[in-house]
């Protein structure tokens, strides 16, 4: 507060030395000198106030009558930031300063710019003209302007700060594509890769990151979004990751734009157990738990898909139904354990003998269905049902069982016996009952005697 004029004694108003305010020129001049914006006083040589306008009095907040007559260097602190550049001034030199100042000794403190112009009087003397621009509330407001952005600044920070937790710490892998590249990767996404670190997958082809099977539908949904075809897009595809490894991954974005420029922005989530999972279930919902052959649903999407095939081809099929004889004795004999294993050597010994087109499932029970795609006709499939009989004789045998055991089979033939795939299990089943009423493992074909 060095600049803050303090001392008390000043020069009276209308002292001896004072010399006659320097009159405005003219009418105009008065005007321009009443009406400027800036406070304007005049100071004669000897260093009294001898004129001031308007703003000068209330940036001052004192009466005319106190500051004319008013000399700065008549304190005997005259050492005041005004009072050295007053007499800078007085010796002819321009001066611009800022200061923080009561202009007479207990008057207002009032921050200020000043403007000394020395003005020649006479002689080498000098008179001053003082322009003065309050600044104090610019001060405060750029002050204001300053508080307010550090503020921002800070909050900003924090925000930024919060936003990048969130996505480092996020449990998707988020990421963002510009031309084909990964300008941005978060933790997660170079966890899921095998990668040391976000950073090292910046600049990063997209294309490398994907399996060759998967890079069409990822170029194919890239070109759909940015041409603008699609805004959102969710799809699956198979990741590679640098160690050649594989994943299961679900990819969701859209493109926004970022500096200007496209960009697909999204999140990666690693599905290979869902996708497990569904699979399993999937299995389960198509094959028998115990011999894990297909159920009697797989056994019929394959029938419908043959018969489409056989329909186009012109070709023929068998529909074998077999069911074991005398296997409750076996339940019976030696436990349903027992009989378990019959059921699944039963089924090792049909697949092992039936070719890899062929279909073998379990209906449930002692009940089995087979399709033998692409036969002749009745001679290729006695050739089938002869190994059939033979390797479920194997079944028991293997085990250790005592009681040998056989197969009771019904054939139907499409199209001979229709071209639906209901009525051709039917009619193997009618048929393995004539058959089974005829003694133990015995073959039928289904006749013109089944309906
Ligand atoms: N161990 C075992 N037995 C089963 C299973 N499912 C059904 N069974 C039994 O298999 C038997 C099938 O009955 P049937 O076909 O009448 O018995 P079968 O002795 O073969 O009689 P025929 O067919 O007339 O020769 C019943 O005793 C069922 O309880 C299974 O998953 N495991």
């Amino acid at each position: 507060m060095d600049d803050i004029e303090q001392d008390p004694k000043g020069v009276a108003p209308g002292h001896p030395g004072m010399t006659p305010a320097p009159e405005p020129q003219g009418i105009g001049d008065r005007f321009l000198f009443d009406a400027s914006p800036f406070g304007i006083f005049v100071i004669d040589h000897t260093g009294s106030v001898v004129d001031c306008n308007p703003i000068f009095l209330s940036i001052t907040a004192l009466p005319r009558e106190k500051l004319i007559g008013f000399n700065p260097l008549g304190s005997p602190r005259g050492r005041t930031t005004l009072g050295a550049h007053l007499r800078r001034a007085l010796a002819g030199e321009p001066v611009d300063f800022e200061t923080r100042h009561a202009f007479i000794p207990g008057g207002k403190i009032h921050q200020c710019r000043y403007v000394l112009q020395p003005i020649k009087s006479g002689g080498s003397e000098f008179s001053v003209l003082g322009l003065v621009e309050e600044i104090g509330r610019r001060k405060k407001q750029e002050q204001a302007v300053l508080k307010a952005t550090k503020t921002l600044k800070r909050q900003l920070a924090s925000e930024t700060a919060r936003f990048r937790g969130l996505v480092d710490q996020s449990l998707a892998g988020i990421y963002m594509i510009r031309d084909g590249q990964l300008v941005y990767a978060n933790q997660m996404l170079a966890q899921l890769y095998g990668v040391p670190s976000a950073a090292a997958f910046i600049g990063t082809s997209v294309f490398d990151l994907v399996a060759p099977e998967s890079r069409a539908t990822m170029q194919e949904y890239m070109t759909r979004r940015l041409t603008g075809d699609i805004s959102d897009a969710r799809y699956e595809f198979i990741g590679l990751r640098p160690d050649g490894g594989l994943l299961e991954l679900e990819a969701h974005g859209r493109v926004v734009e970022i500096d200007g420029q496209p960009t697909i922005v999204g999140v990666i989530i690693d599905i290979s157990a869902r996708k497990a999972l569904e699979r399993e279930l999937n299995y389960q919902a198509l094959h028998d738990d115990l011999t894990c052959l297909p159920n009697r649903k797989l056994f019929f999407d394959r029938m419908n898909q043959l018969i489409r095939r056989a329909r186009r081809e012109a070709s023929r099929f068998a529909v074998l139904f077999l069911d074991l004889d005398g296997f409750k004795t076996i339940n019976d004999c030696h436990g349903h354990g027992s009989g378990d294993q019959v059921l699944c050597q039963v089924a090792r010994q049909l697949s092992a003998c039936l070719r890899e087109s062929d279909t073998v499932a379990r209906l449930g029970g002692d009940e089995f269905a087979i399709l033998l795609p692409a036969i002749n006709g009745p001679p290729d499939v006695e050739r089938v049902t002869d190994a059939i009989q033979a390797r479920i004789a194997l079944a028991t045998k293997e085990l250790g069982i005592p009681e040998p055991i056989s197969a009771s089979i019904g054939i139907s033939l499409y199209p001979d016996q229709g071209e639906d795939a209901d009525r051709l299990l039917a009619l193997a089943d009618q048929a393995m009952y004539r058959a089974k009423s005829q003694g133990h493992g015995l073959v039928c074909f289904a006749g013109a005697g089944e309906k």
